[in-house]
């Protein structure tokens, strides 16, 4: 009889550098390399697959991800995962992998370039002098050599392009909820509230992911708040920029210029901002040289050929690194621990650098470590694409967290919990949950209400005065609206007292229906959660 084995098969979407396709092969995967196809394209052929690598081009869309019926991981040459479903693709079973630093230099040193080629106006300058006009007269720089520098957003690529920015001699002022004062003095920057920042900035610079929190950060009401001849670069992501506030101000000269490597809309084919005065641009090539390149294609091939070949779990977002013993038995913990973190995450707002996890009855025989990491990877996954539970503790530690680990043998009320309790400016917040029948993780209590409730999909959290009436009028509300209710849980303090409802929802729910929601009678609050 003879044994066949079949090779994992892997499709690269997206432009790689030759690196990636060799490893493949040398770890025992085949391997197709197939760029530019159109999604339907990219759906027709992706069930023959056992893995995917992609950069930004490729959108790994829910309809990709339910045509993916053997895929089991996604790695990302790259950063941004932006352009990943993950919540659809956790619930597919599928990991998604990144390479969170081998582009990191790179990409600073393209938002320095734009630095430089805004205060000269370089680009300009060159197609003028090329078409023969001479124009020395039309072009008076400035210099960078004492100009505050703005830094939105200061984790890996922020930080590089302050200690750029600071051996160029330029002051440099950061905003970033998660930066502590410590870290600030360590980077040689001074940490300041967006407002600040805005007021006081000659350069500013953009290096946050696109979330909930960051979308439209540079609206146009705050492009208005900057200073007058205030010079912008975005090499992050588009979508944090106002494009057409962007423009009029560009136009009125109330911001002298700005570089933008990245846009709302990619490929940018078309663009209201080309062409406007003191814009200059470039078509997503912060990441684009021969080194960082070379680092994201044998990082991710690697990181993936281990997966396929051998199981191990490298830079994954949506799954925890364990050893195959404890793999079984901590796995429906991790998969608590990271809904416990980042329901806390998601919920509970200010400066939160006080976290504690405690675990209760069977939970405290546990690793504590592997735990602890998922908590923090959920908590902080709303702040940063680069997150796992492998470098959450670490990012914790560096940005001045207080993370403490609590062991309580004695059983409470259920035989095996975990607890979350952060500080928040109102007083220590804490969720907990437990698992159902050894596998079904199963939310307990939230902020003291208790509650039972899967964390999973897309969820509306509601606090509301509990009287009847209200259940019928949120249904109501979610039924006009075409959103299907899967699962409904309640919990309320005291009859007639603080009630809270989840909802557990078959799609997104948009901003303007979480204002609506929050406009009914009797509601305190309204947010949406994803898992
Ligand atoms: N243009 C390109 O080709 C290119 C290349 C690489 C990365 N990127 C983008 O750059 C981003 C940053 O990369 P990184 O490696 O520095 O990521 P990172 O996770 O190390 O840092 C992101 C920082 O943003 C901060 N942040 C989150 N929300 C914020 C908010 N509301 N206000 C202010 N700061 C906030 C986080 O606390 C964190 O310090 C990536 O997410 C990716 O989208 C673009
Ligand atoms: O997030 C990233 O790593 C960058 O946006 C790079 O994107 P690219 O791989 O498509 O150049």
């Amino acid at each position: 009889m003879t044994n066949v084995t079949t090779k994992p098969r892997v499709l690269i979407s997206d432009k790689m550098d030759p690196n990636a396709a060799r490893i493949f092969e040398e770890r025992g995967c085949d391997v197709d390399v197939i760029t530019g196809e159109t999604p339907e394209e990219l759906i027709a052929r992706i069930g023959e697959y056992d893995g995917l690598a992609i950069r930004s081009s490729t959108t790994v869309t829910p309809a990709v991800l339910d045509a993916a019926t053997n895929l089991k991981v996604i790695g990302r040459a790259g950063i941004g995962v932006d352009n990943v479903d993950i919540p659809y693709a956790s619930g597919k079973g599928v990991v998604v992998m990144n390479t969170p630093f081998g582009n990191s230099i790179t990409t600073a040193e393209h938002a320095i370039a734009m630095v430089m080629a805004l205060a000269r106006q370089i680009p300009m300058a060159d197609v003028r002098t090329q078409a023969g006009e001479w124009p020395k007269k039309d072009f008076m720089g400035v210099e960078i050599t004492g100009k505050t520098l703005g830094l939105i957003g200061a984790g890996n690529i922020g930080s590089i392009v302050a200690s750029r920015a600071l051996g160029l001699k330029m002051k440099v002022i950061a905003f970033d909820p998660f930066l502590t004062e410590d870290r600030a003095v360590e980077m040689g920057v001074e940490k300041v509230d967006l407002d600040g920042l805005l007021e006081r900035a000659d350069f500013i610079t953009l290096h946050t992911p696109l979330t909930d929190q960051t979308r439209n950060i540079l609206s146009r009401e705050n492009l208005e708040k900057t200073k007058p001849g205030v010079r912008i670069v975005n090499c992050a992501r588009g979508g944090l920029i106002d494009e057409a506030a962007l423009k009029d101000l560009l136009e009125s000269d109330h911001i002298a210029g700005a570089a933008l490597d990245v846009f709302a809309q990619e490929p940018a084919k078309e663009n209201p901002l080309f062409g406007t005065k003191n814009f200059i641009c470039t078509p997503h090539l912060g990441a684009s040289t021969t080194e960082a390149q070379v680092n994201v294609a044998l990082q991710v091939a690697e990181q993936l050929a281990d997966y396929l070949v051998n199981g191990g779990v490298t830079n994954a977002l949506n799954m925890p690194s364990l050893s195959a013993e404890e793999a079984p038995k901590l796995k429906p913990y991790m998969a608590l621990a990271e809904n416990l973190g980042s329901l806390v995450g998601q919920l509970a707002h200010g400066n939160l650098t006080k976290i504690s996890i405690e675990r209760e009855g069977a939970a405290a025989d546990l690793n504590g470590k592997p735990i602890t990491g998922a908590v923090l990877a959920g908590f902080m996954r709303q702040y940063s694409d680069t997150v796992n539970m492998v470098n959450a503790p670490y990012l914790a530690k560096e940005r001045g967290m207080e993370v403490r680990e609590i062991r309580n043998e004695k059983e409470g009320y259920y035989n095996t919990l975990l607890r979350v309790t952060v500080e928040t400016e109102q007083g220590n917040r804490s969720v907990a949950g437990t698992l159902f029948g050894s596998e079904a993780p199963r939310l307990v209590n939230i902020f003291g209400i208790g509650i039972e409730a899967d964390l999973t999909g897309h969820m509306l959290y509601i606090v509301n005065e509990d009287a009847p009436g209200f259940i019928g009028r949120i249904g109501s509300l979610l039924g006009a609206n075409g959103i299907n209710i899967g699962n409904f849980n309640l919990g309320r303090r005291e009859g007639g007292g603080e009630a809270v409802l989840l909802l557990s929802v078959d799609q997104a729910i948009p901003e303007d229906l979480v204002q609506e929601a929050s406009a009914l009678e009797g509601v305190k609050m309204v947010k949406a959660l994803t898992f």
